[in-house]
């Protein structure tokens, strides 16, 4: 079995990955990388290929091109891997026909480092009978029980595809919590994809951006943020030669999100967006200049 990471390594690195399916192309070029011990948040539209990155990480399916490392290995090829990540799929994959209960003892049997009291207790937070069939559960609690087995592994690696979406807000706010204390307690690195921007903010500690198959944004939320501005002023203020993300109308005037190259125009308002408004900028505007790489050398200067 391979060390474990330490702090200034990668646990997930991409180098030019891309992913075809037969004709489709959903994921180009793609160069990442998120740290050990990172809460990483995997955004992008609809179609952008956030479940292929994370399938291609948990080994369910090979890059087309490039190449992919999780904790040093090659997911799918290097089998040592398998003990050492969790992840749960959209689809939340489980049988139907066993019970809470069996479903749970296949997690104890098939995981060496299995905790228990955890995976009861996260049950037990939802209420869920052990004789209940998971075939007659709902969606929401089919998403608990996914998320009990996945925390209960104690995975170096948690690969998590809109693991809360159809939990309700208060069971969202208590499996979050529940997540964000393991994975601090046990050095976690969680790779989380998700369209309820609010559910990441002040959670995640670095953001994969993806749209259209390519990496945008990959860098330290908190540098990211740093690099950006949030300008409000009079319709016509002066952007020249900084990096416009976004610039729209608004009913008082303008509004933009840019990358600024240095001081900016008097009679504009500044302000550090934040995530959600970073978010909601670049993917409002898809077309903007790729930043992925100036972001992430900018936030680790
Ligand atoms: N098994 C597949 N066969 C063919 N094309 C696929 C397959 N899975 C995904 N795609 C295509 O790859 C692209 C990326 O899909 P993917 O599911 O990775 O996006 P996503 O960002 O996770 O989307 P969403 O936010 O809707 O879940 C899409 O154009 C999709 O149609």
């Amino acid at each position: 079995m391979g060390e474990p990471q330490s702090a200034t390594e990668s646990a997930v690195v991409g180098t030019g990955v891309g992913k075809r399916y037969r004709r489709r192309e959903a994921l180009r070029g793609c160069d990442f990388a998120i740290p050990a011990g990172a809460v990483c948040g995997l955004v992008g539209p609809n179609g952008s290929g956030k479940s292929t990155l994370l399938s291609l990480a948990a080994g369910l399916r090979q890059p087309s091109e490039g190449e992919l490392r999780v904790l040093g290995l090659r997911p799918g090829l290097d089998e040592e891997l398998r003990a050492r990540i969790a992840y749960v799929a959209q689809d939340k994959p489980l049988y139907p026909r066993l019970t809470v209960a069996d479903t749970l003892r296949l997690g104890r049997e098939l995981n060496p480092r299995w905790d228990e009291e955890l995976a009861a207790e996260i049950l037990r937070q939802g209420q869920l009978q052990p004789g209940s069939r998971i075939g007659q559960l709902s969606g929401g609690q089919r998403s608990r029980v996914a998320l009990a087995l996945a925390l209960g592994k104690r995975p170096e690696l948690l690969l998590l595809d809109e693991p809360m979406a159809d939990l309700d807000p208060l069971a969202r706010h208590q499996l979050m919590g529940t997540l964000m204390g393991q994975a601090a307690e046990h050095g976690t690195t969680v790779v989380i994809s998700s369209h309820i921007l609010s559910e990441l903010e002040g959670v995640i500690d670095h953001l994969l951006l993806i749209d259209g198959g390519r990496v945008r944004l990959d860098g330290p939320v908190d540098g990211i943020l740093e690099s950006h501005r949030l300008l409000h002023g009079s319709e016509g203020l002066p952007l020249d030669g900084h990096g416009v993300v976004e610039l729209r109308r608004t009913g008082r005037g303008s509004a933009a999100l840019v990358r600024p190259s240095g001081p900016i125009a008097e009679g504009w308002q500044v302000e550090t967006p934040s995530l959600e408004e970073l978010l909601l900028a670049y993917l409002r505007a898809p077309e903007a200049t790729p930043t992925a790489h100036a972001s992430r050398t900018e936030a680790a200067a």
